[in-house]
């Protein structure tokens, strides 16, 4: 990891392409460059350019160039982009001749381990351009873009300097004790202390969003045997998924399928009928839907409109459970099952599934959304800031101003492991472990 490499990676994605992006950067990417090109390009221009083997002179690709010299550039540091023709072997000849050149190849993560490094960003944007990267619907680019753009990383700061400044005051109050003058800074910190605190406990106390946006909201369909389950759970999803039949049990596995519900990942599970039954294969599959329903952030209910309702499914029903009557082409939904108006559902002919996948939709963004203001994303954020909480509250019952002034210091070092200002390489290494290589 040393910062006097200078390193290479694919930025693209592997295999067959129609152009590949190599990714150079470090001290020695001019010499490289020029070694290849013969000559640097102009800062920041795209220019076409012959690249040869250092060694044997060989043409290896006719290619687009890029060079950042430092410190105008996503690392900081000389960077350049060799936008190649896609195939295997330009892409091996190209990676030989740089290696030939003293470049290595990078770590995951490097580019942006050396960007932080290099004080462009802090912990918490590094972490958003890991998630911009595996963003799948449009919450959760928002949220990524958000992130990567600072907005946590301002949030933390500004706490930071608060934290700073109450330090500084509650060191002042105790030379002034030392000295003998009266003062009232002791009073003025553990007001500042109690403030900050309820601030990131109301931060922390967010139910969750940010890190069920960032994961994806477990949902699960849940009922009587042949209530219709799979028949929703293939409506949603806009493919056979599951197997529908007549025959009541059906489903034993749990299957699942990926839904983007109003931007919100979700995993949805269907899940076997709740029944006691005594075929061993099936009563396993009653014993994995009910763990299912427990685990589930959002859970469906689903009743038969021509039948009654059954007194498992009904046991499972929460506040906040999606109670939906099925099969309201055979029978008219009942007003209301077990207190809760159902939603009026035929999966054979579409009758209202629009209206259940709007209610799907707001109960997801209610759970996982965007909030008005940026969320946390990670349980590392989660952890350090309820460390930063405890000592927030230690300062406030101190009974000595040192007592305080030291649990202030360790509430300053909760944030600074966050951000990274207080850079623990250990913290460096579980954040930048994911990373893709090339980023
Ligand atoms: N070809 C290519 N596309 C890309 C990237 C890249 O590195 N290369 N990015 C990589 O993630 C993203 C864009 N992010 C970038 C962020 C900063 C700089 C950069 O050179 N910053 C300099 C100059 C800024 C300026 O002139 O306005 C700087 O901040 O000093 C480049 C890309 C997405 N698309
Ligand atoms: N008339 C009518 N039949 C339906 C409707 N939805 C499902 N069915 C039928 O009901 C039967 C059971 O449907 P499934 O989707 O397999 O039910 P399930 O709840 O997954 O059943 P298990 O796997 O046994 O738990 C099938 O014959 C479906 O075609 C509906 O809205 N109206």
């Amino acid at each position: 990891m040393r910062l006097s490499d200078t390193i290479f990676a694919l930025a693209s994605g592997a295999g067959r392409a129609a152009i590949s992006l190599l990714r150079l950067s470090g001290p020695d990417s001019a010499l490289v460059l020029t070694r290849l090109a013969g000559r640097l390009p102009r800062p920041r221009q795209a220019s076409l350019r012959r690249l040869r083997h250092p060694e044997t002179g060989e043409l290896l690709d006719e290619a687009l160039l890029l060079w950042f010299p430092a410190p105008r550039s996503y690392t900081g540091e000389d960077s350049a982009e060799l936008h190649l023709h896609g195939g295997r072997a330009v892409l091996e000849g190209v990676s030989a001749a740089l290696l030939a050149c003293g470049a290595r190849p990078a770590e995951p993560g490097e580019f942006t381990r050396r960007a932080f490094l290099n004080g462009r960003l802090d912990l918490t944007a590094a972490e958003g351009i890991a998630d911009l990267i595996d963003a799948e619907t449009a919450a959760q680019r928002r949220q990524a873009l958000r992130q990567a753009g600072g907005a946590l990383a301002a949030r933390y700061a500004g706490w930071g300097e608060r934290l700073t400044r109450l330090l500084a005051h509650q060191e002042a109050s105790i030379e002034f004790a030392e000295d003998g003058i009266p003062n009232d800074l002791d009073d003025e910190v553990r007001q500042g202390a109690a403030t900050l605190a309820a601030e990131i406990a109301a931060h922390l106390a967010d139910g969750g969003r940010g890190e069920r946006l960032r994961e994806g909201l477990w949902a699960a369909i849940i009922g009587a045997p042949n209530a219709g389950k799979s028949s929703l759970l293939n409506a949603l999803a806009g493919r056979e998924a599951a197997i529908v039949s007549a025959r009541a049990g059906t489903t034993r596995d749990v299957v699942e399928v990926r839904l983007d519900l109003g931007g919100v990942p979700v995993l949805l599970a269907d899940t076997a009928g709740l029944r006691d039954t005594p075929d061993e294969i099936e009563a396993e599959g009653v014993r994995r839907a009910r763990r299912r329903a427990e685990e589930a952030d959002l859970v469906i209910a689903l009743f038969a409109a021509d039948a009654a309702p059954d007194a498992e499914t009904l046991a499972l029903l929460r506040p906040g459970t999606v109670v939906v009557a099925n099969k309201v082409d055979l029978a008219a939904p009942p007003a209301s099952i077990g207190g809760i108006a159902p939603i009026a559902l035929s999966a054979r002919d579409g009758t209202g599934l629009d209206a259940l996948r709007s209610l799907l939709e707001r109960e997801a963004q209610s759970r996982a959304g965007l909030s008005e203001e940026a969320s946390l994303t990670r349980p590392r954020h989660r952890a350090a800031l309820g460390e930063a909480v405890d000592w927030l509250e230690e300062a406030q019952r101190a009974p000595l101003p040192e007592l305080a002034a030291e649990s202030l210091r360790a509430a300053l070092r909760s944030l600074g492991r966050l951000t990274g200002r207080v850079g623990v390489e250990q913290v460096l290494d579980v954040v930048f472990g994911d990373f893709c290589i090339g980023k």
